[in-house]
């Protein structure tokens, strides 16, 4: 069940001394709720080293491409796949390309960089991606035309929902003309909206920044009479940055998150609890996810990025005027600031955590590539690592379950009024 494709039988020797068996599998779903109908089924491949390999690393030709937004840990996961498949099953032709997949296009793109454990020595001390990044598509018949010129037999396509899309429809270009290519998913995303992945590399460190920004914006609020901070943070379809600041923080009085249609207006809107909370406490700090309150915003077009995501419409600028004007017409005096940490939560390098995160992904990517899986991306629940199909992975969004202890959480901590919070 959810056996991941393979390109044909493994029959070389690993150089590796510890394996994990293709038998094994982990439930994704593992708890058993008295009364509840039992979870779906789903047992998922645990990665790992096999012991045979399709691919005999002298002859083997691997890739890397980063796509979609920055995200902490870019540069840990490049070092890793590079090192795991040059040191660990001496694999010498390491292609780099550059600046997402219009990388692959080899009329759009720059020239690939041969990649060497020299070349990413140091890049994990880094933010950003040494290979660059973008939005948006190529062609697929032109990308896989030079996959095949360069004979490249693994490709590791490190980003979101969207990458892993793309990576799919490159694998079905290059099975419709009989190539055998080996595409391997690394989960990339700083807002944690990824299906079968409990938390995607760079979340952590996202946490980390925003949680700065909230410590700042408290000291704010708290060093004036009735001082308000207001504080965007990103997370697009799901409000886990959001969640987990508020939590690590504990400064936050009002969280604010996609998945949660807040009201606004009247006895048990958002802008009275504020307004209570004020008279009570002369303080307050919002936190908003940027997918937050996106039905209160009407008017204006939808608007789109290169890859087809649609832009959520500025709920921190919405809200500002808002809490502003209520303010004023409640004539209570009142400190607003506005903060928008915005890229800076996902330029920075990866703490530790998620440094320690991207090299298991990595690592376990290079280890399904060379025993020739294809069309997967590497999960993690339970403290397991795993293979998911990458057709079962982009067939799920990931957003927050209200039961969770974690959005509970997010309640207690911020103490804000049920009421004006429905759902
Ligand atoms: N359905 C899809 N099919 C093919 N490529 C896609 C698809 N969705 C997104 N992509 C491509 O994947 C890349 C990254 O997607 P994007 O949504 O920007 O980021 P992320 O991977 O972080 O979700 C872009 O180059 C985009 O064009
Ligand atoms: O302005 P940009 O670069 O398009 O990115 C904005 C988006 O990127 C993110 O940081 C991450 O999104 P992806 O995982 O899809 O790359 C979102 O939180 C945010 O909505
Ligand atoms: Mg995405």
């Amino acid at each position: 069940m959810n056996d991941i494709p393979v390109l044909g039988t493994a029959r070389f020797p690993s150089p590796l001394t510890y394996f994990v068996s293709d038998q094994a599998r982990v439930l994704s779903s593992p708890i058993i709720t008295p009364n509840a109908p039992p979870a779906e089924d789903i047992r998922l491949e645990i990665a790992g080293p096999r012991e045979k390999l399709f691919f005999d690393a002298r002859t083997t030709r691997a890739a890397i491409v980063t796509c979609g937004g920055l995200c902490p840990g870019l540069n840990n996961v490049i070092r890793s796949l590079v090192r795991q498949l040059y040191h660990g099953y001496g694999v010498r032709e390491i292609l780099g390309f550059v600046g997402g997949y219009q990388g692959l296009d080899p009329w759009r793109g720059a020239e690939p960089i041969p990649l060497t454990p020299e070349f990413v020595d140091d890049i994990h001390k880094d933010g950003g991606s040494a290979l660059k990044t973008s939005r948006g598509p190529v062609d697929t018949s032109i990308a896989v035309d030079n996959l095949i010129r360069r004979k490249i037999n693994i490709l590791f396509v490190v980003g979101g929902d969207g990458t892993q899309r793309g990576g799919l429809a490159l694998l079905n270009e290059a099975r419709q003309r009989g190539y055998a290519l080996s595409v391997v998913g690394v989960p990339k995303t700083i807002d944690n909206d990824v299906a079968f992945v409990s938390r995607t590399f760079g979340y952590v460190t996202a946490v980390q920044e925003a949680t700065q920004a909230l410590m700042g914006a408290h000291t704010e609020a708290h060093s004036v009479h009735n001082g308000i901070s207001l504080v965007k943070i990103m997370g697009r379809h799901a409000g886990f940055i959001a969640a987990g600041a508020t939590i690590a923080s504990q400064e936050v009085n009002f969280t604010l998150v996609p998945e949660v249609p807040f009201v606004l207006d009247g006895e048990n809107g958002f802008l009275e609890a504020l307004r209570k909370r004020i008279l009570k406490r002369a303080h307050a700090v919002i936190l908003v996810a940027e997918g937050a309150g996106q039905h209160l915003i009407t008017g204006g077009k939808d608007e789109y990025d290169a890859s087809g995501n649609l832009k959520s419409k500025d709920i921190g600028l919405f809200l500002r005027e808002r809490i502003d004007a209520y303010f004023k017409q409640k004539g209570i005096p009142f400190t607003l600031r506005y903060i928008d940490p915005s890229y800076l939560i996902r330029s920075v390098p990866a703490c530790p955590e998620d440094g320690v995160l991207c090299d298991f992904f990595a690592r376990n990517a290079v280890h399904a590539a060379m025993a020739g899986k294809t069309g997967l991306v590497i999960g993690h629940q339970h403290d397991v690592f795993t293979h998911v199909p990458t057709e079962l992975l982009t067939s799920q969004k990931k957003q927050m379950d209200l039961n969770s202890p974690e959005w509970h959480a997010v309640l207690a901590t911020t103490g804000q009024n049920f009421a004006a919070f429905p759902g």
